[in-house]
């Protein structure tokens, strides 16, 4: 019987069985500022990083966005901010921290590098590490006591895991994104549906996404609960990785290639589980609830709880969100717009959002902003004349990192805001205790900045 793409990376990077659970190699360990006790772990063991030369780190969830020359003003923040830059000193382990031109969430930062390659085995002390399974890399999230133990050793022990695909066929209408695809896709899996499991991306509709749109989708593949995401990698990889700072070159880039030629699902291969969906059926979607599963197409209704299967979830939802059930979605007025998060803060993105809000002002009484992934997206968009278009419009163009997406900084929302927001999670106080978070793609969010309520992209394209 044939093998599946992640089963191939895992088989390549397999070193031992202990107990039922495998041991894995990690190529690369990705790590950020929420990680003093790993460290803390390793010095109080006498330890130093196994394997500096494939961990890099980089500071992006409790960053300012303002000004950075002023000195961090959040006590931990700070205190965090520092230990990550002595402990990354003291292991030898590179740093992209504030001042460093390549700063950024760490899921942008690894693909716009060119450190996230195909055929990769990758560790990150962060749920969303799935993200850079959209380069057909087996990227795993891990817990802060995995984070030492790779920091230790370079492997991670894994438990088996079961193998699904999920297979999107034929083509995405006009303002429909990767991001409403995603939803989609937790919306059918089920919140923590996918849990065990590894999702592999398959079909028409995932190979003519681009590579952000891939990194998007992937991304979510830790709200249906998988372990891990992946697609298989392709021309469009290839055409994305070519030439990026780490990638490699000359006669490693030609030996890359012939072993990427092998990195798919062989046809004879057997999941456990395939959910199939039809990509020209999808709408923009924007969830009303606090699970990302909680999903409606723009043309739809908020549900009630009657006509709900889980009623008591349904009604606590509804409840937190300031709903009753059964208002249209486009009837609920907005005051924040948040544009930004490792789903959906890279150069395309914010080319999508700019494209709907370019002449347009942002609606009175909303507060939008824009925090680019990185410094090199933010670069990017700076030399493309977005951050005018956003800024004219009345946006906030800010620095990068995760700012909003789980208000770890300064940006947070107050008790009862309504948030348009493009990033992955809409869990009870997420943005800010007693914020009301609702997702969507950066378009649907451009266009809600700027009518002052959700409304469907499709009217304003
Ligand atoms: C590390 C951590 C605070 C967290 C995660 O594990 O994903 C965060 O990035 C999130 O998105 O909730
Ligand atoms: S942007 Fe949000 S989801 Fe992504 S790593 Fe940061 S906090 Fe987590």
């Amino acid at each position: 019987m044939g093998t599946t793409l992640a089963q191939k990376i895992w088989d390549r990077h397999l070193i031992d069985r202990v107990q039922g659970r495998d041991l894995l190699y990690m190529d690369l360990h990705l790590v950020h500022e929420l990680s003093p006790q790993a460290f803390g772990g390793l010095d109080l063991r006498g330890l130093r990083v196994r394997q500096p030369s494939q961990t890099v780190a980089t500071m992006d969830h409790n960053v300012p966005t303002g000004n950075r020359n002023l000195p961090v003003r959040d006590p931990l923040a700070a205190t965090q901010l520092r230990a990550l830059r002595e402990n990354c000193a003291r292991n030898g382990v590179p740093l992209f921290g504030l001042g460093s031109r390549r700063q950024g969430i760490v899921h942008v930062l690894g693909p716009e590098t060119g450190l996230t390659l195909p055929g990769l085995t990758m560790a990150c002390g962060d749920s969303h590490t799935a993200t850079h399974g959209a380069f057909g890399a087996l990227a795993f999230g891990i817990g802060t006591t995995q984070v030492e133990q790779v920091l230790a050793t370079q492997c991670l022990l894994m438990p088996p895991l079961q193998h699904m695909a999920v297979e999107v066929e034929g083509g995405l209408s006009a303002g429909v994104t990767a991001k409403d695809l995603a939803l989609a896709v937790v919306n059918t899996v089920g919140f923590g549906g996918a849990s065990g499991h590894i999702i592999e991306y398959r079909g028409s509709t995932i190979r003519s996404l681009s590579m952000e749109g891939r990194l998007t989708l992937c991304n979510m593949s830790a709200e249906a609960g998988a372990r891990a995401g992946l697609i298989a990698p392709d021309e469009t990889t290839i055409e994305f990785v070519r030439g990026r700072r780490y990638a490699p070159e000359g006669e490693a880039w030609d030996q890359a290639l012939c072993d990427w030629a092998d990195l798919h699902t062989d046809d004879d291969a057997q999941f456990v589980r395939t959910i199939r969906i039809d990509a020209t059926q999808l709408e923009p979607t924007i969830t009303w609830g606090t699970t990302p599963a909680m999903s409606v197409p723009v043309s739809g209704r908020v549900p009630t709880a009657q006509e709900s299967p889980n009623r008591a979830q349904t009604e606590r939802a509804l409840e937190y969100m300031g709903l009753s059930g059964g208002e249209r979605i486009t009837d609920l007025p907005i005051d924040r717009v948040f544009i930004g998060s490792c789903t959906n803060s890279r150069i395309e993105d914010l080319r999508a959002a700019a494209s709907v809000v370019a002449g347009h002002k942002v609606a009175d009484g909303v507060r939008a902003m824009v925090v680019p992934g990185s410094m090199p997206v933010k670069k990017q968009a700076e030399e493309e004349g977005l951050h005018t278009l956003f800024q004219d419009a009345g946006f906030e163009w800010r620095e990068p990192g995760c700012s909003m997406c789980l208000g770890m900084n300064e940006d947070v929302a107050a008790a009862g805001e309504r948030i348009a927001s493009t990033s992955n999670r809409n869990f009870e106080g997420r943005q800010g205790a007693g914020a009301r978070t609702h997702l969507l793609s950066p378009e649907m969010a451009a266009a809600a900045a700027v009518a002052g309520h959700f409304v469907d992209v499709r009217e304003v394209l």
